[in-house]
Formats: structure tokens, C-alpha cells, sequence
């Protein structure tokens, strides 16, 4: 059966930073898969604004290339190409400069039926003066969207502030912050896994679930990327995506999949987390750094020597594993294990709900003993299910216990393309729908839950732990589960 396309309204997009990175290698593409599906026509309009000078057509070539680098060639055809590019133009614009503010006039109509949308792909530092350009220029309207990307802040006071500023011109129901893992595909089945199943939800709770497990775990370095030593592992990756996959493990059913019934129960999760302070952040979290290794076949630089002169010495955390407690009826005495970091063995994000043991076993006589059932939700690579079951082992030679997993894997029951987050999430926008974006009471919560841990590790003498690049972190990871008798999950199948 193939997908459903449901067009959106026109739209003009408007797309600061369109000269960097992230537009080259996720909006522009995004975009574009979701114009080849038809989701929108050239009845919208994409207006890229940066300071560098550029025409329309040195844009659209730009926009070409990134379309031919980063989109699959089976989704490359030039006719498609062609009708795309015809919808981007390019205002050059240093939103800094008031004297010389450019005109977006000619480029956006003034038509309430198309849908205006501003997207920040920018360094926070201009949020403000955007805001104001678009205020003083009267390209603000009431029903006008803007598009913060992270990061929003590095601790709850330089959030709020960014939030503020932002908030002068724009109403909380026109802010989209993005948290790309909510666009992702595996995460929203998490909804659906949870919520359109009868199965789960009657022992979703602390009298069946023993622990829940969260790794995102990535095989790349952090060293060469400009931002990351001001920002370490912890604001990076724990306090939005990591927090956002708690939510939405951890929270009461929402009454409808309405953004803010969903943004409510998330954030109850947030602040119903157990603070972590003081001396508690030595005892529940551990930080690590990677360090090079050469062997006869690889070498791999450690983070300190991917880094410039001026930051050698560097205690930024480039791994963090830690466990986190969630004060309510639902979960209480369940620990949330969560760890995450860079050059680890693996790449692999994955949820483990880890079930209890059975009251009662009847298998006195039996080969193997019952293990507890364990549901397994791999978001990405491989993304799928598995619920690890105990069986009889096929055969004549009495009951032999073993357990295998139920395995929906996506690659193999799905034949279409998994879109990318950013594909989701950009027209999200268009369509008014706020579901997967973080609300600011979320987002200052997670702020203030892990505030204290930076803070703590800020005044230790102690460094983070070393730990090799290609492994799964320092043994401090390890020994914070093992101490409570329990261990990381290894995805070997059973
Ligand atoms: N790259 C990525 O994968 C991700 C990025 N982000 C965030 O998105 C934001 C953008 O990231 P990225 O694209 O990588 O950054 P880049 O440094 O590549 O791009 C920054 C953009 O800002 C523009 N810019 C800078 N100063 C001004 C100014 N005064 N007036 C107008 N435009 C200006 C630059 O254009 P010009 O120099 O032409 O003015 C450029 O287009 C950052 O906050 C980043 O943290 C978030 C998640 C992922
Ligand atoms: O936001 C971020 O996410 C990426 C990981 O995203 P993924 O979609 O590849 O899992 C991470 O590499 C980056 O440091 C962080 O800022």
C-alpha cells in the first residue's frame, strides 16, 4: 500500500542561515523529498537569507548540488529539480546591521491564505535581532511561525533569555523549537506502540517494569565540530533528545495526540524527575572523555588531540551515562539508566523497557531457567521492535527454555523510504501542528533538572573518566548499573 500525501496549504518559508550547513545538509534536501511526494508545489515560495551576496540563481545552484550530495539518486530527477529550484530565492541580509536591513517585501506575499514561516537556522545570539528585523519590517503577522533550532541556551538562565527575547515578538502558540529526534520516525512509534496497543499499557508501570534503559550511542567524534566543547555531551544530547525519550517513555496517556495534551504529560515527567545534586551527582552520574587508539589496522585520534591549541586540556564530557529516577505512582523504585556518547563502539539509539521476573516458576525440571521479558525498541540504525519472549526449544528432549524475540523489523516489513526527521518537522510548520516541538515549560524543566549536574562536575577536582575510542564508555558506566545488579544491554538476539 503506498503512503497517504496529504498536500499543505502554500506556504512562503522563510529560511535564515541559508548559506550554512544545516540548511545544505537537511533543510534543502528535506524539502525537497517532500516536493518530489507532492506534498507542496510552486504555489510556495523559499526565501534564503544570509549575508553572503548571492543571487537567486547562485542559490538554486547551491541548493542543486546539495540536492545531488545528500538526497538518494533513486529520488534525483532533473524535470523534479528543475520545478524545485524555481521556488528558492536569496536575500542577502546581515540582520546585525539595521542601517542596512534588506527588503523581503518583493519576496513575500501578502496573501493570509499562504502560510509564512520562519525558520532560524542560526546561533541563537540572532534570535533577537531577527525577531526585531522581522517586527520593525512588518513581516511579523499573528499567525506567522518561527523555527528556533537548538541550541536554545547552555543552562535555564541563558534559556529563558533567548526565550524572552523571542517571546516579545512571538505568541508560545507560533514558536516551533525543534528537537529533531521528534520528527524521527521510531520515535513517533513510540507513541503508537504505546498508545494504540492494547497490550502494553496495563503493565507499563513500576509493579511489572524492573529498569528502562536509553542509548544513543554514536561511532563519530565531537573534536572537529566547532560548538561541542562549549557544550559536552550532557547540554548536547541529555538534556533534549535523551529527556524528550524519557517523556515519552515515562508519561501518563495523553487525552488526544493535541500538542499540548501531549507537551502537559511530558512535562509532568520532567519535573516528577528525582534532582540530582550535591554529592548525589558523584554516586549517579559518570562522565568520559574518549582517548585515541592505533592499532595495525586503525588509528583514531582522541578528543584532546582533535582539539586547537587554546582548548588542549579541554574537561569537556564527551560521554555521560547516569540514573535518573521519576517520583510518581507509575514509576517509582524503577531506575532510568541513560547513557550516551562519541566514538563508542556503536552507532545505535535504543530504548529497553526491562520487565520483571515471573512470580512464580513451574520449570523445576526444565533446561534453562525463565529470563524476564524484555522489550527492545531500536530507533535507529535497524529501526524496529523486539520483545524478547521465553519459549520451549522446538524438540523431543523435554522442556528446554529459551528466549527469543518477536522481531518487526521496519527495513523488512516497509518497503518505502523512511523519511528524515527534518522532512516531518518543516511542514509540521506549515500545517499549525505543534505535537513535536518543545513547548518552553519542557524545555526550561530539562534546563533545570541537569543544571546541578553540570554545576557539580564544574567544581570537582576530578576529570572525566578516559575511555577508549570504540568502546562503550569508561567502566564507571558500567560499574553504575552493575552495582544495582543489572547490566547494559547487548543486542546479540538472545
Ligand atoms: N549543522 C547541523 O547539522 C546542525 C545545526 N544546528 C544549529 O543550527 C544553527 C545553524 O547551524 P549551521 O548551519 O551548522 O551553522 P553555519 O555556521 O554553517 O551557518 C550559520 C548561518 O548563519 C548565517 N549568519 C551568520 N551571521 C549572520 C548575520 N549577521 N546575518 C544573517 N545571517 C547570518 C550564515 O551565513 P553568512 O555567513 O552568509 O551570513 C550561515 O548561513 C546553529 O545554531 C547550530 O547549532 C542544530 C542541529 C544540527
Ligand atoms: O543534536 C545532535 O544530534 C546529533 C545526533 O543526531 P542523529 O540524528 O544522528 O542521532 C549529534 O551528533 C550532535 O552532536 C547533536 O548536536
Amino acid at each position: 500500500m503506498s503512503r497517504r500525501i496529504i498536500p499543505v496549504h502554500p506556504f512562503d518559508y522563510v529560511v535564515f542561515g541559508a548559506t550554512g550547513d544545516l540548511a545544505k545538509r537537511k533543510l534543502i534536501p528535506a524539502l525537497y523529498y517532500r516536493f518530489k511526494d507532492g506534498q507542496f508545489d510552486e504555489k510556495s515560495r523559499i526565501i534564503g537569507v544570509s549575508r553572503t551576496v548571492w543571487t537567486d540563481a547562485e542559490f538554486q545552484k547551491v541548493a542543486r548540488d546539495s540536492i545531488t550530495e545528500f538526497v538518494e539518486p533513486e529520488y534525483q530527477d532533473k524535470k523534479t529539480i528543475d520545478r524545485f529550484v524555481s521556488i528558492l530565492s536569496y536575500v542577502s541580509n546581515d540582520v546585525t546591521n539595521p542601517e542596512n536591513w534588506t527588503d523581503l517585501a518583493e519576496k513575500l506575499r501578502d496573501d493570509p491564505k499562504i502560510v509564512r514561516a520562519f525558520y532560524l537556522a542560526v546561533a541563537p545570539n540572532l534570535f533577537g535581532p531577527i525577531c526585531e528585523y522581522l517586527s520593525k519590517k512588518g513581516y511579523y503577522r499573528r499567525d506567522a511561525r518561527v523555527v528556533l533550532e537548538k541550541p536554545l541556551g547552555h543552562d535555564l538562565e541563558s534559556s529563558e533569555a533567548i526565550n524572552n527575547e523571542v517571546a516579545s515578538i512571538f505568541k508560545e502558540d507560533q514558536v516551533y523549537r525543534i528537537d529533531h529526534y521528534l520528527g524521527k520516525e521510531t520515535v513517533q512509534n513510540l507513541l503508537a506502540l504505546r498508545f494504540a496497543n492494547k497490550l502494553f499499557e496495563p503493565i507499563w508501570n513500576s509493579a511489572n517494569i524492573d529498569h528502562v534503559q536509553i542509548t544513543v550511542s554514536e561511532s563519530v567524534g565531537a573534536g572537529t565540530r566547532g560548538y561541542y566543547d562549549e557544550s559536552g555531551a550532557l547540554r548536547d544530547m541529555i538534556q533534549n533528545h535523551i529527556m524528550q525519550l524519557v517523556c515519552l517513555v515515562a508519561m501518563e496517556p495523553p487525552a488526544s495526540d493535541e500538542a499540548n495534551a501531549l507537551r502537559d504529560e511530558k512535562l509532568k515527567v520532567l519535573r516528577s524527575l528525582k534532582p540530582i545534586k550535591g554529592a548525589d551527582v558523584a554516586k549517579y552520574t559518570v562522565r568520559g572523555q574518549y582517548r585515541g587508539v592505533t592499532s595495525e589496522t586503525t588509528s583514531v585520534k582522541g578528543y584532546q588531540d582533535e582539539l586547537p591549541a587554546d582548548k588542549k586540556g579541554s574537561r569537556t564530557e564527551t560521554f555521560v551515562a547516569l540514573k535518573a529516577e521519576i517520583e510518581n505512582w507509575r514509576w517509582a523504585g524503577v531506575p532510568f539508566y541513560l547513557r550516551t556518547g562519541k566514538r563508542m563502539a556503536n552507532r545505535v539509539s535504543e530504548i529497553v523497557i526491562q520487565f520483571r521476573d515471573i512470580p512464580h516458576s513451574i520449570f523445576e525440571h526444565a533446561e534453562g531457567a525463565p529470563k524476564a521479558n524484555k522489550l527492545v525498541i531500536r530507533l535507529q540504525p535497524d529501526e524496529g521492535v523486539k520483545l524478547f519472549l521465553m519459549i520451549k526449544d522446538p524438540g523431543p528432549g523435554g522442556m528446554r527454555l529459551r528466549e527469543v524475540p518477536l522481531n518487526l523489523s521496519f527495513a523488512q516489513t516497509f518497503a518505502e523510504r523512511t523519511p528524515e526527521a527534518y522532512e516531518r518537522l518543516l511542514l509540521d510548520v506549515v500545517r499549525g501542528s505543534q505535537t513535536l516541538f518543545m513547548r518552553r515549560d519542557e524545555l526550561e524543566a530539562a534546563w533545570k533538572w541537569v543544571d546541578p549536574i553540570r554545576e557539580a562536575w564544574d567544581a570537582s577536582r576530578d576529570a572525566p573518566q578516559p575511555y577508549t575510542a570504540g568502546t562503550w564508555g569508561p567502566t564507571g558506566s558500567i560499574a553504575l548499573i552493575e552495582r544495582d545488579g543489572r547490566t547494559w544491554h547487548e543486542d546479540d538476539d538472545a
